[in-house]
């Protein structure tokens, strides 16, 4: 078995002019969960989708299972589950007979009522596939892609729309085959809740990956290390005279420091300089949501309102 289970180099592909994805240099290894993140419009689906043999990208390669993904055909699909973000479930059939019919023409032999159940889904099991309320639907699209016995499988927002109670079954299940040595690729924007599941990550912006590292190694290896909020602060940020990476929302600043003390001198001064009190300022360790805001988070206007 190849240690590395999808390797995309110098990917790229663009739509109209815009670049979905922008030159994606990126490996998979075998046997993890591996979460990729991205704000709406990162690329996300677009690479999943190329991985997957469904889009055709304008250049780079990528292999999956060790080879070109162009060269399996159909049978790549007995080796790959996929649940894609948008699916459509076929007209009067019901949750039952969809998962008989996955089986069949995966050709592999199981009891639908268990795997219903396991799901959850015994309630629903004789309604029809499209009378499902959007949660249950994506439960049962991420049934469907584990049928057979694949070794890879690639979820596009599985657990969107899923209450917390299935969110936290989801990520277990998903545990327990990767126990079980499959591979599972995830994109999601549950981020923290994604982090605290997967070995390795990366997060996408604007067609490129801006940074990957493992579970393990992501607080020696993010390049800033604590975040502080600030609330009540209605100044304009551009006027402040101090350098560290500030972010401004409406009445909130972010600021974010390799270390507390940058942070804490920093508080120093605005609590010196603009009287703010302790009671609206926070330091925190960076979590994975944080990190992904630091990248891609964006700074709000507030209609020429400076009280300094
Ligand atoms: N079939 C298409 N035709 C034209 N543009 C497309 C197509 N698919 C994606 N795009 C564009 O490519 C870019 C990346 O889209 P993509 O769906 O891959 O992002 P994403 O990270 O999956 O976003 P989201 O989190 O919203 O699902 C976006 O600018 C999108 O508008």
């Amino acid at each position: 078995m190849e240690d590395n289970i999808i390797e995309c180099v110098n990917v790229s592909k663009s739509y109209n002019g815009i670049k979905a994805l922008d030159g994606v240099t990126l490996t998979i290894k075998t046997g993890e969960i591996f979460v990729l993140a991205g704000p709406n419009g990162a690329g996300k689906t677009t690479l999943l989708e190329s991985i997957e043999g469904l889009r055709k990208p304008d250049n780079g390669t990528i292999k999956i299972f060790g080879k070109g993904v162009e060269s399996f055909g159909k049978q790549l699909y007995y080796r790959l589950g996929v649940e894609l973000q948008e699916n459509s479930l076929p007209k009067k059939i019901t949750v039952y007979e969809i998962v008989k019919l996955y089986s069949y023409l995966l050709n592999v032999i199981l009891n639908p009522d268990e795997l219903i159940r396991t799901f959850g889904l015994d309630e629903y099991a004789k309604k029809y596939c499209t009378d499902l309320s959007g949660g249950t639907k994506r439960k049962l699209l991420l049934l469907l892609s584990l049928i057979g016995n694949r070794e890879l499988i690639i979820l596009d927002e599985p657990t969107s729309g899923i209450d917390p109670q299935s969110r936290r079954f989801i990520w277990e299940y998903l545990r327990k085959l990767r126990g079980e040595g499959k591979t599972i690729v995830v994109t999601t924007h549950s981020l923290n809740e994604a982090f605290d599941n997967c070995d390795r990550f990366a997060l996408m912006n604007k067609g490129k990956i801006i940074f990957q590292s493992s579970r393990q190694n992501f607080f020696s290896e993010t390049p800033v290390k604590y975040v502080g909020i600030v609330n009540n602060f209605h100044k304009d940020s551009s006027n402040l005279e101090y350098e560290i990476p500030l972010q401004k929302g409406y009445g909130t600043l972010y600021c974010y420091g390799k270390n507390e003390e940058e942070i804490k001198n920093f508080f120093i001064y605005l609590q010196k300089e603009f009287k703010v009190g302790n009671e609206d300022m926070v330091i925190r360790k960076i979590s994975f949501e944080d990190l992904f805001l630091y990248y891609t988070g964006i700074e709000f206007k507030e209609d020429g309102k400076d009280e300094n």
